[in-house]
């Protein structure tokens, strides 16, 4: 469904991706393993169209978008749910998740599946968005993504910096949106265990390209030492 061939991508003069090859096939969620600082967000914000310079091709179901603007890979069916979240702390939870409709070509609402998911939301709706938890924050981010009506979502760990207690309500979360929307996930994730509980396949980055990637069986420890221990 989605596919990158051969990508660079660029911070100013500075290349964060070399030559990078990637595959996310439809209806699946993809584990994006690696340690700090290798790549992954990059990859991320490459994909929806954030870095500053990209080379190479990036195909969504056969059309090229490498070139498209950043609302148009929107309107095309990719939603990103940031690390960090980057919720307006003093826009309502409302207005927060009613943003993420802009990049929609529909009437913008908040989606049935959000009211289904995540009903603290949907009783505070008029409460700021700065005044929730992690967790919550976390939710919103992923209510927003939702609200452009996306095949693919894109995220970037998910669980980093929340209560533990939460962590396991938005990996099912996670889970339920690929099971029941049939949602295409693209997880950035430092959890070993829960990107093998969630993915069907895996893309390890190092150095800004992909060294190893497969279905999630094929991932053994030994490829998670050599390319993620510290
Ligand atoms: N806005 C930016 N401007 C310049 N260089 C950047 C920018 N963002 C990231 N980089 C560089 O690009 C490289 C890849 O960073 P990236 O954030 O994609 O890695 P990551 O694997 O997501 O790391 P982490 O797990 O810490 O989030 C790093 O060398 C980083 O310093």
């Amino acid at each position: 469904m989605l596919v990158l061939r051969n990508v660079n991508s660029f911070y100013g003069r500075s290349q964060a991706l070399h030559d990078l090859n990637f595959d996310a096939p439809e209806g699946q969620i993809v584990a994006i393993l690696g340690r700090n600082g290798v790549g992954k967000t990059t990859l991320l914000r490459t994909i929806i169209g954030l870095t500053d310079r990209t080379e190479g091709r990036i195909d969504l179901s056969g059309v090229e978008i490498g070139s498209m603007p950043t609302f148009a890979r929107a309107r095309a069916g990719i939603a990103y749910v940031p690390q960090g979240r980057m919720i307006i702390p003093d826009f309502s939870i409302r207005e927060n998740i009613l943003m993420g409709g802009f990049a929609a070509s529909g009437q913008r609402r908040i989606p049935e599946i959000v009211a289904e998911l995540f009903p603290y939301l949907m009783e505070n709706l008029e409460r700021p968005g700065g005044v929730l938890s992690g967790g919550q924050q976390q939710q919103l981010a992923i209510a927003r993504a939702l609200a452009c009506d996306p095949k693919i979502l894109l995220m970037d760990e998910p669980t980093e910096g929340i209560q533990p207690n939460i962590v396991h309500q938005i990996e099912d979360c996670i889970i339920r949106l690929n099971t029941e929307l049939g949602l295409t996930i693209l997880l950035v994730e430092q959890n070993v265990d829960f990107a093998k509980r969630a993915a069907s396949t895996f893309a390890m980055i190092e150095n800004g390209t992909t060294v190893s990637a497969g279905k999630i069986e094929d991932l053994t420890d030994e490829i998670v030492s050599r390319h993620m221990a510290i």
